[in-house]
């Protein structure tokens, strides 16, 4: 079985963080591990409260599981501070890591601030130049490229851009601000769309986190990148199609719907 290791922030009602980065591996057929990188007290309407872990026991719990289950892919999430993150850097090229997603979590579906603004050089120096893909949506791209985006065509600058300056493949999110479910994928000098059908669901917490682990996944399993993130958008396309509803604000998906038919094949 194909592993993959999640370095996240637990989300406490579930459906984003580490809790959707289990649910989306699992259900990708991939054994899944964890190395939390701070506690949130949060729910559909917000986070309350971040408890972090300390750098030397985020360390200690990499350790733990390279030395035992060596990963065949890592995504890394919420993290909060820069020490945090030279402690992930460090770990990741001290045992030759591979197929590195990062998505660059900045602020939550719910406008709760995840990365503190002075993690975000440390993220680009330190993460950025380990990822094989990095998954930003709109506003972080904004701040990775130094750029506004407004349009399609800002869309591609940014992700060339993003792409050159730290010499990973990005894929960038339109969600939420331009052609919803349309992402950008450039790699390797070139440019690809992935257009997925809108679904009318307001219930989008996770997404992005759910994304980034059903592309690690994908990659675990040995798909190349551009196939890594078809596989993942139909699986994403499947949990916001479940049309689960819960919570007082923007709710989370349903990861472990029905996998039928065809789908199932795409998604196993
Ligand atoms: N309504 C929708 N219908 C279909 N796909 C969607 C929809 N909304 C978002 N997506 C897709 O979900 C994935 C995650 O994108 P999104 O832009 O929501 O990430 P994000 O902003 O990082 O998420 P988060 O809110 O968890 O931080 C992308 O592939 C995007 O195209
Ligand atoms: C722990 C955590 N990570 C990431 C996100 C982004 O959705 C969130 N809301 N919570």
């Amino acid at each position: 079985m194909r592993t993959a290791l999640s370095i996240a922030g637990s989300d406490s009602c579930g459906g984003a963080g580490i809790q959707a980065d289990l649910k989306t591996m699992t259900m990708n057929g991939v054994y899944a591990m964890t190395a939390v990188t701070a506690l949130t007290a949060q729910n559909t309407t917000g986070v309350r409260a971040i408890q972090e872990a300390t750098p030397e026991f985020l360390g200690q719990q990499i350790d733990a599981v390279f030395e035992d289950i060596f990963p065949d892919a890592v995504k890394i999430g919420m993290v909060s501070a820069s020490e945090l993150i030279r402690v992930i850097a460090k770990k990741l090229r001290d045992y030759e890591a591979k197929h590195i997603v990062v998505d660059p979590v900045m602020v939550a579906t719910s406008g709760s601030v995840l990365l503190k603004t002075d993690a975000v050089e440390t993220l680009e120096k330190e993460l950025l130049p380990l990822a094989e893909v990095v998954t930003p949506n709109i506003p972080e791209a904004e701040i990775l490229s130094g750029m506004a985006i407004k349009t399609k065509e800002d869309m591609l600058a940014a992700a060339e851009k993003i792409s050159k300056t730290y010499g990973c493949a990005v894929l960038l999110k339109g969600g939420h601000s331009i052609n919803d479910a349309n992402d950008y994928l450039y790699a390797n000098g070139e440019g690809h769309w992935f257009e997925g059908k809108r679904i009318d669901n307001p219930n989008t917490h996770g997404t992005g986190c759910t994304l980034s682990s059903a592309i690690a996944s994908n990659l675990a399993k040995g798909y190349e990148l551009p196939e890594a993130v078809k596989r993942a958008k139909d699986y994403i396309s499947g949990a916001l199609g479940a049309m689960l509803d819960l919570g007082k604000g923007s709710g989370p998906m349903k990861h472990a719907f029905d996998l039928t038919g065809e789908f199932a094949k795409e998604v196993r």
